[in-house]
This record gives C-alpha cells, sequence and structure tokens, in this order.
C-alpha cells in the first residue's frame, strides 16, 4: 500500500495505537491541535530536539525503518540523560518521499514505539508533510529532572575528575563496515554495528550520575574531542585526559587493523557512541563503585585551571592540543 491509498489522515490514525506509555502524564495525546499535558510539581521541564536526514544521517540500504525509527528517539534520550533528566514525552515529525510505502511508515513507528515503551515515553503528537527529496525523521523530547540532579555542561571544577560510560568508537567504526558493505564477513562486526544502527541511551545511569554529584555531562553525539572542548569551554577549565585509559572496545582494535585506521580516532573524532561523557568530584567518584550505575564508568583525565583548552597525554609522557575536531555538519574533517 503506498501513501496516496491511505492520505495523511488515514496514516496517522494507523499510526497514534499505543503511543501512550504513562496514561497519567497525558491529558491529550494525538489527536488535537496541540497535546496537553501533567507536570510534575516542582520538577524542572527538559526540551530538546535532534533530527535525521536520509544520507546525512543514515541509509535505507543499511538500516532498516524499526532500527531508523529506535534510533530517531534514542539519540534525543540521550540528551535528555546527559542532563540527569527522565523522558517523559516525545512529538515526531516526519517528511516522507511520496513513494514510501505505508509498510516502511508502520515499521519506523514500530522502531519508535519500542524505544518508548522501554523507556516509558509517551508519543503525544507530531506532524507529517511530503518530501520532494529524502526521508527526514525529527523527534523532540520532554524531560523532567528534579532542580538539584540537574547536570549542565558548565560546572566542571579544577580537581574533578573526567570520566566516560563504557567504550568509544564502536559507532563510527560501524559505520565504516556499514559503509564498505563487508561488515557481514567479520565476527568482530555485531556490537560495532549494533551501536551504530539501534544505540541505546544511558538514561538510568545519567540519572543514577546526576544523583551522585556529576559537575557537568554531556552525551557523545559529535566524537570525544568535540564533546571534552564543549565542556571545557561552557565550564571555563582545561582537561587533561590520559590517551591510554580512554575505554575502547577489543572488537574496535580488530575492526581498524581491517580498516587500516588508528582505533582511537574513531573514538575521538567519529561520534554517535552516546556514551556519557562526566566530570565529579574525586570523593564523589570514589562512591561510584559502591553503586551499579548500569554502564561500566573509566576516569580518562581531570579538570585543571582554565588556559589549557584540550591536551591529551600519550604514553610517553608527552602532552599535546587536542584539536575540537569531530563531526560538524558544515566542514569536512
Ligand atoms: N536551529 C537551531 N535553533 C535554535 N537552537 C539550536 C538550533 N540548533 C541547535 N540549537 C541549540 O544549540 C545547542 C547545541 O546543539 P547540538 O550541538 O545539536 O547539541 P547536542 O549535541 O546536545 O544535540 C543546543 O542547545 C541546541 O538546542
Ligand atoms: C549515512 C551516514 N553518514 C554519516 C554518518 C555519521 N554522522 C552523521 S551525523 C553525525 C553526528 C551526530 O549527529 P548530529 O546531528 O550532529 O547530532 P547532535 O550532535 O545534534 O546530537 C555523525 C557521526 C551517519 N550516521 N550516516
Ligand atoms: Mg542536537
Ligand atoms: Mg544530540
Ligand atoms: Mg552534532
Amino acid at each position: 500500500m503506498e501513501l496516496k491509498d491511505v492520505g495523511e489522515f488515514g496514516l496517522i490514525d494507523l499510526i497514534k495505537q499505543d503511543t501512550i506509555n504513562d496514561p497519567g502524564t497525558v491529558v491529550t495525546g494525538i489527536g488535537d491541535d496541540a497535546a496537553v499535558l501533567l507536570p510534575t510539581p516542582r520538577q524542572l521541564q527538559l526540551i530538546t530536539t535532534d533530527m535525521l536526514v536520509e544520507n546525512v544521517h543514515f541509509d535505507l540500504t543499511t538500516t532498516t525503518p524499526m532500527q531508523l525509527g529506535y534510533k530517531a528517539v534514542a539519540v534525543n534520550l540521550s540528551d535528555i540523560a546527559a542532563m540527569g533528566g527522565a523522558p517523559r514525552h516525545a512529538v515526531v515529525s516526519i517528511a516522507l518521499p511520496r513513494h514510501t510505502a505505508v509498510d516502511f511508515v508502520l515499521n519506523l513507528y514500530n522502531g519508535m514505539k519500542e524505544i518508548c515503551r522501554e523507556y516509558g515515553v509517551n508519543i503525544v503528537g507530531g506532524d507529517t508533510v511530503s518530501s520532494p527529496g529524502g526521508l527526514v525523521i525529527n523527534v523532540a523530547v520532554m524531560g523532567e529532572v528534579e532542580p538539584a540532579h540537574l547536570v549542565k555542561r558548565s560546572g566542571a571544577k579544577p580537581g574533578d575528575i573526567v570520566a566516560v560510560t563504557n567504550v568509544l568508537g564502536n559507532s563510527s567504526a560501524g559505520l565504516a563496515l556499514l559503509s564498505r558493505g563487508e561488515w557481514e564477513e567479520h565476527d568482530f562486526s555485531w556490537p560495532l554495528v549494533t551501536s551504530h544502527l539501534t544505540p541505546r541511551p544511558l538514561v538510568r545511569t545519567g540519572q543514577l550520575l546526576a544523583a551522585h554529584g556529576a559537575t557537568s555531562m554531556d552525551d557523545v553525539s559529535d566524537g570525544l574531542a568535540s564533546e571534552l572542548h564543549e565542556i571545557a569551554q561552557a565550564s571555563n577549565v582545561s582537561i587533561r585526559v590520559v590517551k591510554e585509559c580512554i575505554p575502547l572496545s577489543p572488537e574496535i582494535r580488530e575492526a581498524a587493523a581491517v580498516l587500516g585506521q588508528e582505533p582511537l580516532d574513531y573514538a575521538l573524532y567519529g561520534g554517535e557512541d552516546f556514551q556519557l561523557l562526566f566530570t565529579m568530584e574525586p570523593g564523589q567518584f570514589a562512591l561510584i563503585n559502591s553503586i551499579d550505575p548500569g554502564a561500566v564508568i573509566t576516569k580518562i583525565g581531570e579538570v585543571l585551571p582554565s588556559g589549557d583548552g584540550v591536551t591529551l597525554l600519550d604514553e610517553a609522557g608527552r602532552s599535546y592540543k587536542l584539536e575540537p575536531r569531530g563531526y560538524n555538519h558544515f566542514c569536512r574533517n
């Protein structure tokens, strides 16, 4: 079935089932001029949006519509996680080429509904338009955070520890394998390709780190180098990272050898890992071991007074400037 067979409103009717996962917070969902929501008293409201554009953020020959729907929501939940918040509601806007099959759209929504169910998020509205070019999906997510647990990019203090969750670089190494069309040939591909196609936003981890005194936090969407600079700049501090402490998976080391690249380059400049980068006072950081943060936490460096920007310390004890290189929509790196 094609879009012209169901029309814009027929499509919305097909989409709107199973969109509410926390009914107590939604007065009116899909079907009116605006959604009507019930915020939790005394919580700060968060709102964020990230858009995915065909052939910029995804390639329809290497992703399924379900994976794409999942990721379109995941990247937004990751921004809420990086503030220490809980995601509550999403609105989804899609621009669809006219020839798109109805089943494609339903599967896109199946992916979105799956992750929304997993994280207790309601899809409360959106917009559906035709596109003369490629597919565009824009998601906006509203979330909430207790005022005392809000974590911004600007709170890092000299003396804080710099740490990250899990491993970095897997997503962009996965993208490299997908775009070379050779991922199925290697048994190291699975974790790399999975982290690229269906990243898991670290919402619970973000909330736990916030509750344990993270002083600044950012999600790694543009690459570690870029996010370190964002924190350093917003907090008016310098950051020194120890190169060999940056956590890499065994699979990325194997993949990088096959791809003829340095594994660390994927971690520093690749992006889309959606891991959390945060700073924390050392005493608080020591306590993290006694909780289950839902992710492996690795100390990678420390916060210093402003002046030196972001530096990388190598194995030989040499320190050099880490350029703010990473994914930038208008600059080729
Ligand atoms: N077109 C825009 N209009 C207004 N604000 C924007 C626009 N694009 C980005 N921003 C804001 O700029 C900041 C940085 O954006 P971005 O790099 O996309 O953040 P993130 O990596 O967290 O998704 C955010 O506060 C975002 O809301
Ligand atoms: C087809 C394709 N080419 C390249 C990429 C890599 N890529 C696209 S956008 C991006 C950075 C993250 O996206 P952005 O829109 O900058 O998200 P934000 O920083 O706003 O969260 C990366 C690494 C990709 N995912 N798919
Ligand atoms: Mg963004
Ligand atoms: Mg983002
Ligand atoms: Mg970006």
